[in-house]
């Protein structure tokens, strides 16, 4: 396995449980739980990328933007909480750490996604990963289900879910709901209306490595580290549903 990828679920791992360990020691709550848990997960993942691989370049959701990146050939692209409204609220296991490996020649080259309330970390590797529950409650029959923010669903969810027979599931995280679909808890997850390369860059590196489709609403490749961050809509589905998942979304922009 490349060092790279091992490094990337070491990050993010260490990183969940630093998160855990605040959530449950530090008395803190709601959004200041999130605002503690966003600033400690970065200084751990920037000081630990600053030691381990000093020449790259790194973009993180809580760090000023250092333009540098953009003639950088290798750059770290991290979200130190993913769900930050579902990390400080309890009983929630939607929220996430995001590692990913962006490289100016082949794009994303590592990644990693922890699911610190669940203890597991997913790769970019083909490992297939055997069917879970954890992140939504057990389906009452056996429909395809879509997942769809909580916060901001898409006004086309409802319609993607008509078009492959299923139904649609509100979850938090982009990379709990990425991880949803690598675990078989659900078929496809949509977006729309706004993110950024830190929500989706290390859940399409492990979603890509398992054999799934990602992409753009309308089709379209996702491309990361560009001057504008804004990446605001994205598909993550099993590669059989794609065309009919992309039939919907691209009608709605
Ligand atoms: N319309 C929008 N504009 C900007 N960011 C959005 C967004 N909708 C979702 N996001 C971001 O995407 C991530 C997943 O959101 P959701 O849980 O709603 O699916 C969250 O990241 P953070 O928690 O890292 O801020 C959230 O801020
Ligand atoms: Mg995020």
């Amino acid at each position: 396995m490349s060092a790279d990828r091992v490094l990337a679920g070491d990050l993010a791992t260490a990183a969940g449980e630093l998160l855990m360990d605040i959530r449950a020691t530090s008395g803190l709550s709601g959004k200041e739980l999130g605002k503690a848990g966003d600033l400690r997960s970065n200084e751990l993942l920037l000081a630990r990328l600053a030691a381990e691989r000093p020449d790259d370049a790194v973009l993180s959701e809580e760090s000023a933007d250092d333009k540098s990146r953009l003639t950088a050939p290798r750059v770290w692209i991290v979200d130190p909480v993913d769900g930050t409204r579902e990390y400080g609220t309890g009983g929630h296991t939607d929220w996430a750490v995001h590692v990913a490996l962006w490289s100016a020649t082949d794009g994303l080259i590592a990644g990693a996604v922890a699911l610190p309330a669940l203890g597991v970390t997913y790769l970019d590797d083909p490992d297939p990963v055997a069917p879970t529950e954890g992140l939504a409650a057990t389906p009452a029959g056996d429909r395809p289900r879509v997942v769809v923010s909580a916060s901001r669903p898409p006004a086309f969810s409802q319609a993607v879910a008509d078009a492959i027979g299923g139904e649609v599931l509100q979850m938090g995280s982009a990379g709990a709901k990425a991880m949803a679909v690598v675990r078989g808890e659900a078929a496809a997850y949509v977006h729309a209306g706004g993110q950024y390369e830190w929500d989706s860059a290390a859940p399409v590196a492990v979603a890509q490595g398992k054999g799934l489709w990602c992409g753009r609403t309308n089709g379209s490749d996702l491309v990361y580290n560009r001057d504008d961050t804004y990446l605001p809509d994205l598909v993550i589905c099993r590669p059989e549903l794609r065309d009919a998942v992309i039939a919907v979304t691209s009608t709605h922009e």
